[in-house]
């Protein structure tokens, strides 16, 4: 069980200290007041897991406590102590919102099973609430039929299984939260919630807040106790979005947080251990961050145990095909791409990766009531850019000319364009694509320039 804080009710000093000493026992960390009054004063500024009370105390009773608490807007889970002879009040208490009674003389193995009970029902409500909260996202497969997929599905099949923090790098929308969650599916903590936080998304104060969670009252504005996102990934798994955009100073915090496997809710002084896993992502190189003074080195070394590299879609344009009916799919379609619309998504650099090409098929299926997904379809900007650079098909005319050379180095110029266009502009991966070598690429471009000089050349 988790370690927890339980807050003893009871006007009996000697109860008082015999429960402390079983709850010491079971690992929990408990906080005593003599009576309900005491209990409530104590609930206000203190963070309390479970609430331990008896029935009948002089000034604020059991029963008198749990209505002031649902008055005050106060849910802290709470298990009744009652004697043989008062079953009547327990049953009562229950209707107030007790979570569940003891009859004493309690028991340390009962008490144990209790505590159990409710924390855990107290656990499934927060899990609920979150996966209520995460319900609009999409939940999605992962494809991929390029060798460059294959790869990236081997390695998460290798660190899926184990401990090991993971650092995933690729640029934005190439699917680094759908990786993790893979990552995530492939361990044995799938069964526990997959939790993803965006550090950019959030401001830099809310990021922390966010992460470790709360005590009411800690900074205005925090008008109750919140379970911070490390606390509820405890035994599943926290994906740490663009880890270079979390202040530094939050990233010491999260480097000793992963050091000591120890959280302590803001506003708190009492630390829980937890049990964690770390996926962090970040869209540049993270290297170049450490350089730019926004990746600490020593937290880079910490989460890159196994680092991920996702391959940008302009890269693997053999999935795009594939991609699309996935996509489709997704939305209840099935699709299929023409020969020249698919020409200009294999041409296009998909600055925005999966994520643009998802747009651009959810735009389509709008358009195009049929099966087939047509040019016309495509935004204007993706055909523009592409068409430049698209080879020609086999009906479209050539040039004027019938000379075989000057046919030939055109259409060469031509995928020489798109594949420059595919690579940023980079000369060695345009060549790789093309499958010569550097130099000759070099050499190939020289002759353009002279071509555009004297096409007769
Ligand atoms: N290989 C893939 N198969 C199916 N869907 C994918 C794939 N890659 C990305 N997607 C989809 O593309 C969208 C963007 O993916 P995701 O959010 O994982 O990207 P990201 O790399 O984390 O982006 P960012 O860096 O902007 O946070 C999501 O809708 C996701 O489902």
């Amino acid at each position: 069980m988790t370690p927890s804080t339980v807050l003893i009710v009871d006007d009996e000093a000697h109860m008082r200290r015999v429960l402390e000493i079983m709850l010491r026992q079971l690992g929990h960390r408990a906080l005593v007041a003599v009576d309900g009054r005491q209990a409530l004063e104590l609930l206000e500024h203190e963070h309390v897991d479970l609430i331990l009370t008896d029935l009948r105390m002089p000034v604020l009773d059991g029963i008198g406590l749990l209505e002031e608490m649902t008055a005050r807007q106060l849910s802290v889970p709470t298990i009744v102590m009652t004697a043989q002879g008062s079953i009547e009040t327990a049953v009562k208490a229950l209707k107030l919102g007790a979570h569940d009674y003891l009859l004493r003389p309690v028991d340390l193995d009962v008490l144990e099973l209790a505590m159990q009970r409710v924390l855990s029902r107290e656990k499934l409500r927060v899990q609920h609430d979150f996966l209520r909260e995460q319900a609009g996202r999409p939940v999605s497969g992962f494809f991929g039929r390029s060798a460059a997929m294959a790869s990236v599905f081997e390695q998460i099949r290798q660190v899926g299984p184990t401990r090991a923090s993971v650092l995933i790098t690729g640029e934005t929308g190439t699917g680094k939260e759908v990786a993790a969650h893979a990552i995530h599916q492939a361990s044995d903590r799938a069964g526990e919630l997959f939790v993803a936080v965006n550090c950019a998304a959030l401001p830099a104060d809310m990021v922390e807040a966010e992460l470790f969670g709360y005590e009411k009252g800690s900074f205005t504005g925090a008008a109750k106790d919140r379970v911070g996102k490390f606390e509820l990934s405890s035994r599943g798994t926290i994906f740490l979005d663009e880890i270079t955009e979390m202040p530094i100073a939050l990233q010491s915090k999260l480097l000793r947080v992963l050091q000591e496997g120890r959280v302590e809710r803001l506003g708190s002084n009492h630390s829980m251990a937890l049990d964690l896993r770390v996926i962090a992502a970040c869209n540049r190189d993270p290297r170049e961050a450490i350089r730019a003074g926004r990746l600490r080195e020593d937290l880079y070394y910490r989460l890159n145990v196994f680092s991920l590299a996702l391959p940008p879609l302009r890269e693997r344009t053999e999935d795009i095909e594939g991609l699309v009916g996935h996509l489709a799919a997704r939305q209840g379609r099935r699709i299929r791409v023409s020969p020249e619309a698919l020409a200009c998504l294999q041409g296009y650099a998909w600055p925005g990766n999966v994520r643009e090409l998802d747009n651009v098929v959810q735009r389509a299926l709008v358009l195009g009531r049929g099966e087939q997904l047509e040019v016309q379809h495509l935004p204007a900007d993706l055909t523009r850019r592409t068409a430049a650079a698209a080879p020609p098909t086999a009906d479209e005319p050539l040039a004027e000319t019938l000379d075989l050379r000057s046919a030939v180095e055109a259409l060469e110029q031509r995928l020489i364009a798109r594949a420059l266009l595919a690579t940023h502009d980079n000369k060695r991966q345009a060549a790789a694509k093309l499958g010569i070598s550097e130099r000759a690429l070099w050499y190939k471009l020289g002759r353009g320039k002279s071509a555009e000089v004297d096409p007769t050349d």
